[in-house]
C-alpha cells in the first residue's frame, strides 16, 4: 500500500545524469517542493559529502543516505532526487517499489563532460572516465530494475529532459 505522503516522482541515475538539475526544473514547473538526499545529508550532518567520505568512509555515507531516503519518502510530496549510489542499498530499492521512479540515463561521454574533474564527488577521484565507466556498468541494471520510466539525457538539455518527464507523468 502506498504511503499517505509520497513524492510525485523520484529521480535515480548516475552522477551527471542531471537528477539534481532536472528535479529543480520539475519542481518549478509543477509548483511543488524539491528535495535532494545529498542536500539533506549535508544539512543534517553539517558536513560536505566529500568530507563524510574522507573522514567516515563510504559505508557511513550509505547509512546516512539510506536514512535520508526513508525520511524523504515519509515526509515529502514533491520531487525527490536521490544520489547516484542510493540504489546500492537493497532496502532502498525495496522502498522504491511503491514509488514512481524515473531513471535518467546518461552515457559515458556525456557523464564525463558534465562532471568535469568530479569536484565534490569523491567516488570519482583518480581517473574520472574509468571510474564513471565502472559505476555505469555496475549500477545500470539496478537503475533499470527500480525504474517505472527511463528517460535518455544524452545530447539533450535539462529542460528537454524535464519536459519528457512531465509528459510521461501527465
Ligand atoms: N541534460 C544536460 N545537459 C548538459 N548538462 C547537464 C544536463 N543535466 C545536468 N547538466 C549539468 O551536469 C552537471 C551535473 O548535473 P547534476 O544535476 O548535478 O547531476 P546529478 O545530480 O545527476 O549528479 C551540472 O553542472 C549540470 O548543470
Ligand atoms: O554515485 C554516487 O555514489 C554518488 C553520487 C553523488 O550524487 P549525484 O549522483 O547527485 O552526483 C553523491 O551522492 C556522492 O558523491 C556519491
Ligand atoms: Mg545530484
Amino acid at each position: 500500500m502506498s504511503a499517505a505522503v509520497a513524492p510525485r516522482v523520484v529521480l535515480v541515475g548516475p552522477m551527471g545524469a542531471g537528477k539534481t538539475t532536472v528535479a529543480t526544473l520539475l519542481g518549478d514547473a509543477w509548483g511543488v517542493p524539491v528535495r535532494d538526499t545529498d542536500a539533506d545529508i549535508v544539512e543534517t550532518s553539517g558536513r560536505e559529502i566529500a568530507d563524510i567520505f574522507v573522514e567516515s568512509g563510504e559505508e557511513h555515507f550509505r547509512d546516512l543516505e539510506a536514512a535520508a531516503v526513508v525520511a524523504a519518502l515519509a515526509e515529502h510530496d514533491g520531487v525527490l532526487a536521490l544520489g547516484g549510489g542510493a540504489v546500492l542499498r537493497p532496502e532502498t530499492c525495496d522502498l522504491l517499489a511503491d514509488q514512481t521512479v524515473v531513471f535518467l540515463r546518461v552515457g559515458l561521454s556525456d557523464a564525463v563532460r558534465r562532471v568535469g574533474l568530479g569536484v565534490g564527488r569523491p567516488l570519482l577521484l583518480g581517473n574520472v572516465r574509468a571510474r564513471i565507466k565502472t559505476l555505469l556498468d555496475e549500477r545500470t541494471p539496478i537503475y533499470e530494475s527500480v525504474a517505472d520510466h527511463v528517460v535518455e539525457t544524452d545530447g539533450r538539455t535539462p529542460e528537454e529532459v524535464a519536459a519528457e518527464v512531465r509528459e510521461l507523468l501527465s
